[in-house]
């Protein structure tokens, strides 16, 4: 039986996928989410020139005497800007944010003035032009100061704020609807059957959607039997699905109907079995504008390849930078055996060592049916193909969990 390389199968799942339609949102709303175009600032910040502490707006040249004693004339709270002009010999009193009044160039912060009615007595000199930030000092309007790909985080929004943008235009959330299937599986908090498990997958699927951005859409758990199966596949296109993930069937049993029946719903077959472990019968297909992503049942399998297919598919759909960047090299922690055919990706331990190298050191079992190992990995180690025999202390990739 042939198996399709890692990486000819991730070109194929990722060929003509663009980044979906944008929408509008709400500031409050973006959070997480994909910039769809270029942001310009409708206004320029500081707007005026401002003073950057508390204490007196003065004239530098003013200073040029041994001890200075000035006159207040006025004062300039944030928001309400002194409307006179500062002449030689005076200075008003100004707070942070508020305008520096015409006249002005300099601010005397209040711990270096002794004050006695309205005159100030100058403690120590500022420089010249001393707190003072100048009108544009951050931006201008006009600038470019966001610009896709970006996933908006808290720092973006803040300054789109500041830019004045109540409304920001984002790519749209791929929804992704999410399938269990097996006859032995029951939701999590409910009592399993003697012959019963917990589904788990469509949990660990549905947050990593979530985490990569997408909308994750759970469509419950399909006994293996062709008409129940059909019927959710169906719904997954009724709510226009983006991307449909089925979890579990997909491997050579009796009872491994799933692309059987999504061929008879009219599913375009695209690749089915990788050269890879844990994930060998990861399969893929189109289902009509549905992108189809068939995960192994095994819940590691099943994880693992939602890591390697379905990250990087939801990241084109949002026009994100391909690629993972969380890979890393490390250094073997301990032996590996010579690898077979699949690409593997190996559970490890991650340390760091005194010099900071990075250590994974793989677990001794590998089944992917551990969870509990998952949980504890911190990397997953890569081995190509056929990869030799290497011993603790060789320099390996690694994909950072
Ligand atoms: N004769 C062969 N048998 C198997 C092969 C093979 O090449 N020849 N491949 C093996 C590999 S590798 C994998 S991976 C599994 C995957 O098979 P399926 O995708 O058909 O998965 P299932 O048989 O439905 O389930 C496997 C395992 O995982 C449990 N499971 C399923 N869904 C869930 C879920 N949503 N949450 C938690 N656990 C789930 C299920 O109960 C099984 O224990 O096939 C091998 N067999
Ligand atoms: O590929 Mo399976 O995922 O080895 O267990």
């Amino acid at each position: 039986m042939s198996l399709m390389p890692v990486a000819e199968a991730l070109e194929r799942l990722l060929a003509g996928v663009s980044p979906l339609g944008r929408e509008t949102v709400p500031l409050e709303l973006a959070n997480n989410r994909f910039l769809a175009e270029a942001l310009r600032s409708t206004r320029t910040q500081p707007p005026f020139s401002a003073s950057a502490m508390d204490g007196y707006a003065i004239r530098h040249q003013d200073l040029a005497g041994e001890r200075t004693q000035l006159q207040i004339i006025g004062e300039a709270p944030a928001g309400h800007g002194f409307t006179g002009s500062v002449e030689p010999g005076q200075a008003v009193r100004i707070f942070t944010g508020a305008p520096v009044p015409d006249g002005a160039d300099t601010i005397l912060i209040q711990e270096n003035a002794q004050r006695s009615g309205d005159l100030i007595t100058v403690l120590e000199a500022p420089r010249m032009g001393a707190f003072v930030r100048p009108a544009g000092l951050d931006f201008s309007s006009g600038d470019v100061l966001l610009a896709p790909p970006l996933k908006l985080a808290y720092r973006h929004l803040a300054l789109a704020a500041a830019m004045n943008h109540a409304e920001l235009p984002v790519i749209r959330k791929p929804k992704v609807a999410i399938l269990a299937t097996g006859d032995e599986l029951v939701p999590p908090g409910t009592e399993p059957g003697p012959d019963q498990i917990i589904a788990s997958n469509h949990i660990g699927i549905a947050a990593l959607v979530a985490d990569c951005g997408g909308q994750p859409l759970y469509l419950g758990i399909s006994p293996d039997d062709p008409v129940e199966l059909a019927t959710h596949i169906r719904r997954a296109i009724t709510e226009e699905a983006d991307i449909l993930v089925t979890l579990g069937g997909a491997s050579v049993g009796d009872h491994d109907i799933v692309q059987e029946v999504l061929g008879k719903e009219g599913m375009d077959l695209s690749f089915w079995r990788i050269a890879m472990r844990p994930g060998k019968p990861l399969m893929a297909g189109h289902l009509g504008r549905t992108r189809v992503l068939g995960l192994p049942g095994n819940p590691v399998s099943s994880l693992v390849c939602g890591l390697l297919f379905l990250k990087p598919l939801l990241q084109a759909m949002l026009g994100n930078t391909p690629g993972d960047t969380t890979q890393k090299q490390a250094v073997l922690g301990g032996d590996l055996p010579e690898n077979d055919r699949r690409q593997d990706y190996v559970r490890a331990g991650l340390s760091q060592d005194a010099d900071g190298h990075l250590i994974a050191t793989p677990f001794s079992r590998q089944d992917s049916s551990m969870l509990g190992l998952l949980a504890k990995s911190g990397a997953l180690i890569i081995r190509p193909p056929h990869a030799p025999a290497q011993k603790a202390g060789t320099p390996v990739p690694v994909l950072i969990l």
